[in-house]
């Protein structure tokens, strides 16, 4: 199977997590995605709600998507979420399965400060989504690097790793963080929270002051 996996803190989940990934699915045809929480955030303070909680919010968007499951990979690896473990470990326990790697263009910009960064693209081949606010300057380092690695859909199914698909979808204007600013204000934002996400919030009182 060819799978795409998309890695986050899902603090909580939202709209710019899913609908990229639909649409990731849809365009290069994959089998599956998976979304896949990390257990420590390399680069993030703790999150706000326990790792559990945010499993099992990306757990019930995934039971009502066609193709999409819940990776705990991470979450049951009580050291640092690097991407290159995390892919090795994959690779080790599905030798059968391809892997390609999601994410959205904040994080692509910041990809030089990740973990043996430069390694991830001798595991897997990166899918690239637009993200609000976000644009890849021609003088950022990573500008060269897409454009050496950039690949068409046809060449991303010949090689498994080594190349960046920039995939062209609709921009998704959701964070988490303005997600749980509007949540601590009492405010539930219909609009960037799937129908479970939002009963899982109010179920369990969760991003209250
Ligand atoms: N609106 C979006 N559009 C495209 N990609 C997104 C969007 N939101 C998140 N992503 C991508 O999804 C992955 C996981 O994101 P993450 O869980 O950190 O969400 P976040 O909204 O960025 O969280 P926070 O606001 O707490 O930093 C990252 O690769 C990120 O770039
Ligand atoms: O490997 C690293 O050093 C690394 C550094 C920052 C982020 N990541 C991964 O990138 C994904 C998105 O991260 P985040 O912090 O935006 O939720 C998630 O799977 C993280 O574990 C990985």
């Amino acid at each position: 199977m060819r799978i795409g996996i998309l890695g986050g803190t899902f603090d909580p989940i939202h709209y710019g997590h899913i609908r990229p990934a639909q649409e990731v699915k849809q365009q290069l045809g994959l089998d599956e995605i998976w979304l896949m929480p990390n257990h420590v955030p390399p680069h993030k303070q703790a999150p706000n709600v326990t790792a559990a909680q945010r499993l099992a919010m990306v757990a019930a968007v995934c039971a009502e998507l066609d193709g999409f499951e819940p990776c705990d990979i991470e979450i049951n690896r009580n050291s640092p979420s690097y991407t290159v473990t995390t892919l090795e470990q994959l690779k080790r326990r599905y030798p059968q399965h391809e892997f390609l790697f999601l994410l959205g263009m904040d994080s692509f910009i910041g990809l030089p400060s990740w973990h043996e960064w430069r390694r991830l693209f001798e595991l897997t081949n990166l899918v690239l989504c637009r993200r609000p606010g976000w644009q890849l300057a021609s003088s950022d380092p990573m500008f060269a690097e897409l454009e050496n690695r950039r690949a068409t859909v046809a060449a991303l199914g010949s090689r498994p790793n080594g190349l960046i698909f920039p995939v062209d979808i609709p921009p998704q204007p959701f964070s988490s963080t303005e997600i749980r600013r509007q949540l601590a204000l009492g405010r539930l934002p219909g609009d960037a929270l799937a129908p479970s996400t939002q009963a899982y919030i109010r179920a369990h009182g969760l991003y209250r002051r």
